[in-house]
């Protein structure tokens, strides 16, 4: 059997002019996993998507997606990847089977075939009923799932989401969770690029975390945030700082949320002598997730002394 990686990047960087988007980015892809590049505005996952593309031409590193060179050999590399945007890109005065049938041919699926394969994804993604509505009368919800299903239609081994739930309501996210688990669970590749660390959670089994081009953290969701962040959170009210600081153990972490403070200790019973010593009661306290790892890693956690 054939186990060589999916994706293999080897020190990826991309300049544009004098700006480095990407700094030597190393990423391993194995064939039926999930995995899940994190990281604020402007951390350069856009940029990696694109060079694995062929659309952005790296300027150093290798980089090879199913031991091709995008740089090379972007065609054969797209025939084989299904990409949702971060735009869904519908034609909006044409239909639903009629935007399906132009990417059909985009996508090379044969004339043949294209029709029924059509009629399979959208009932797979209960769109049926929506076969010959214009897209601008569509919700954004079912707009999101038609772009979701669209990238399926060459039956792709490596599907590429690009922040796939962004702005949706929670029950479209769920449906699209289902069917992102059901693929994984059938053996395709994905990598998914999202702000949500409960979505990172659910769906991937390893992430990489990318700040200004860098990689700052990656493992999978529960080694990172036992090795990262492990504990428990307790959020207190704003202006709770002064009351509650001489009460910390010098091992915990003092941050913010916003305006609230945090403290994350190795023990739930730690913060429940916090909140006795300091006469402060916190708002939450629940065990400590992704989404410190990523506040941690991504420098938005501030330290009592910074
Ligand atoms: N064509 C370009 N010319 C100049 N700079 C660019 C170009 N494309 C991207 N950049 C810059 O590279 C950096 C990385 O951008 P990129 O879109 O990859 O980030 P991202 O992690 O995908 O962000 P987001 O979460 O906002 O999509 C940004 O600072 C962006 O302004």
């Amino acid at each position: 059997m054939n186990d060589s990686p999916i994706i293999q990047a080897r020190g990826v960087a991309k300049r544009f002019g004098d700006f480095e988007a990407l700094a030597a980015l190393d990423l391993e892809v194995r064939k039926g996993q999930c995995v899940g590049l994190l990281g604020p505005n402007g951390a350069g996952k856009s940029t990696f998507i694109g060079c694995l593309y062929g659309v952005v031409a790296r300027t150093g590193g290798s980089l090879e997606v199913f031991g091709l060179d995008p740089a090379k050999q972007a065609r054969d590399i797209k025939r084989r990847i299904g990409v949702v945007p971060q735009e869904n890109a519908l034609d909006e005065g044409l239909t639903v089977l009629e935007n399906m049938r132009i990417y059909a041919g985009f996508s090379e699926v044969p004339r043949k075939t294209a029709d029924p394969r059509i009629a399979e994804l959208l009932s797979y993604m209960m769109l049926d009923a929506k076969r010959d509505a214009t897209i601008k009368t569509l919700s954004g919800g079912m707009k999101r799932r038609l772009t979701f299903v669209r990238a399926l239609l060459a039956d792709p081994e490596l599907l590429i989401l690009d922040e796939p739930t962004t702005g949706l309501d929670p029950s479209v996210r769920h449906l699209l969770w289902e069917k992102v688990i059901e693929l994984r669970d059938k053996g395709k590749t994905i990598l998914v690029t999202t702000h949500y660390m409960h979505e990172a959670e659910v769906l991937c089994d390893q992430i990489v975390i990318l700040d200004r081009g860098k990689v700052v953290g990656t493992g999978a969701p529960k080694e990172l945030i036992e090795r990262e962040a492990p504990g428990f959170v307790g959020i207190f009210p704003p202006h709770t700082d002064e009351a509650i600081k001489p009460h910390l153990d010098p091992s915990w972490v003092l941050f913010h949320q916003g305006r609230q403070c945090c403290v994350r200790a190795p023990r739930f019973d730690d913060l429940l002598e916090l909140q006795r010593a300091s006469g402060q009661t916190a708002l939450q306290m629940r065990p400590a997730n992704l989404e410190d790892v990523y506040l941690k890693l991504t420098g938005s956690e501030l330290s009592d002394d910074e």
